[in-house]
C-alpha cells in the first residue's frame, strides 16, 4: 500500500517511523511519504491561507496549492504499474474533518484494502469547499472524523487513521491472531487481559484465567465482552436504537 500525507506540519508524522509502521516501511510493505504543503505554493511567503468570503473568524486554505499537489501524488509513477485499470489506479483521497464521516474500525478495515491513500491536513478553519470538488475528479474523496470533538487540523486524526489502517495490512502486525480479538472487531468491547504475577499487591487473577479450562475460558471472556459492551457503550449492542 501507497501512503501519502500532505501536510504544513510534516514533522507531526515523524513518529510513523517507529515501531511497527517504522518496520513495515523499511520492509517495502508500506510505502509512506510526508510532504509539506508549502512546497506545492508559488510566493515568497509560501502562502497556504487566506480570510474566508462571507466574513468569519479565522483563516481559510487556499485551493492552488491543494490543487497542483493532488495532481502530482494521485499521478504518482507507481500508478503506472495499474495503468490499464482507471479505478484500480485512483487514489482515495482522505480529508479528515470534523464535518466528515466518524471513524470506526470498519472504515479502518474498508482502507486497508486499497492501493493508494492521500489523506489531506487541513489546518485553520478549513479547506476551500472547491478542493474536495476538484478531487473528486482524481480519486473516492472521503471526509472523515476522529470523533465528536474539535481539533485544531488534520494531523492527529491522521496519524490515528494511519495506525488503525496500517495494522491491518498483512505483515505489518507480527501475529495476525492479535487483530481478530481486539475491541470492536466483534462489534463488543474486549474482554480484561491478565499477566504475571497471579496475585499482584493482594489482588489475584481471576480464577478461571488459571484453570486451564478453555472452553470456560472462551465463555468467561465473552460474558466480559458483552457486559462490559453493556456498561460501558451500550450504543454497540445489537437491537440498541440509540
Ligand atoms: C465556519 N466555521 C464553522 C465551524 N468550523 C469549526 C472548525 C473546523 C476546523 C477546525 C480546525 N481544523 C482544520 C482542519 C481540520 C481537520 C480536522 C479537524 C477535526 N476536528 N475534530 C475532528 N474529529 C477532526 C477530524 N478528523 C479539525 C480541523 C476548527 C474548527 C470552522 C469554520
Amino acid at each position: 500500500m501507497r501512503i501519502d500525507v500532505l501536510s504544513i506540519f510534516p514533522s507531526y508524522f515523524d513518529g510513523l517511523t517507529l515501531s511497527l509502521l517504522g518496520k513495515a516501511r523499511s520492509a517495502g510493505i508500506l510505502d509512506l511519504t510526508v510532504r509539506d504543503l508549502r512546497d506545492w505554493t508559488s510566493d515568497r511567503h509560501r502562502t497556504v491561507d487566506d480570510t474566508p468570503y462571507g466574513g468569519g473568524a479565522g483563516m481559510v486554505m487556499k485551493p492552488e496549492p491543494w490543487a497542483l499537489a493532488l495532481d502530482e501524488l494521485a499521478a504518482r509513477p507507481d500508478d503506472a504499474a495499474h495503468a490499464g485499470d482507471a479505478e484500480q489506479n485512483r487514489p482515495t483521497i482522505i480529508f479528515p474533518s470534523p464535518a466528515g464521516e466518524v471513524f470506526t474500525q470498519a472504515t479502518a478495515r474498508d482502507l486497508s484494502s486499497r492501493e493508494h491513500l492521500i489523506f489531506g491536513c487541513g489546518r485553520y478553519e478549513g479547506i476551500d469547499e472547491r478542493v474536495f470538488e476538484y478531487a473528486a475528479a482524481l480519486g473516492e474523496v472521503r471526509l472523515i472524523s476522529l470523533g465528536d470533538y474539535v481539533l485544531n487540523g488534520g494531523e492527529v486524526a491522521t496519524m490515528a487513521m494511519i495506525e488503525a489502517i496500517g495494522r491491518l495490512i498483512p505483515g505489518v502486525v507480527g501475529n495476525p491472531e492479535s487483530l481478530v480479538e481486539e475491541s470492536h472487531e466483534d462489534g463488543l468491547l474486549e474482554y480484561p487481559s491478565y499477566t504475571k504475577p497471579s496475585t499482584w499487591r493482594e489482588r489475584p487473577v481471576p480464577e478461571v484465567l488459571l484453570s486451564g479450562n478453555h472452553a470456560a475460558i472462551a465463555a468467561w471472556r465473552r460474558d466480559q465482552q458483552i457486559e462490559r459492551t453493556r456498561t460501558r457503550r451500550p450504543d454497540l449492542l445489537p437491537g440498541d436504537d440509540s
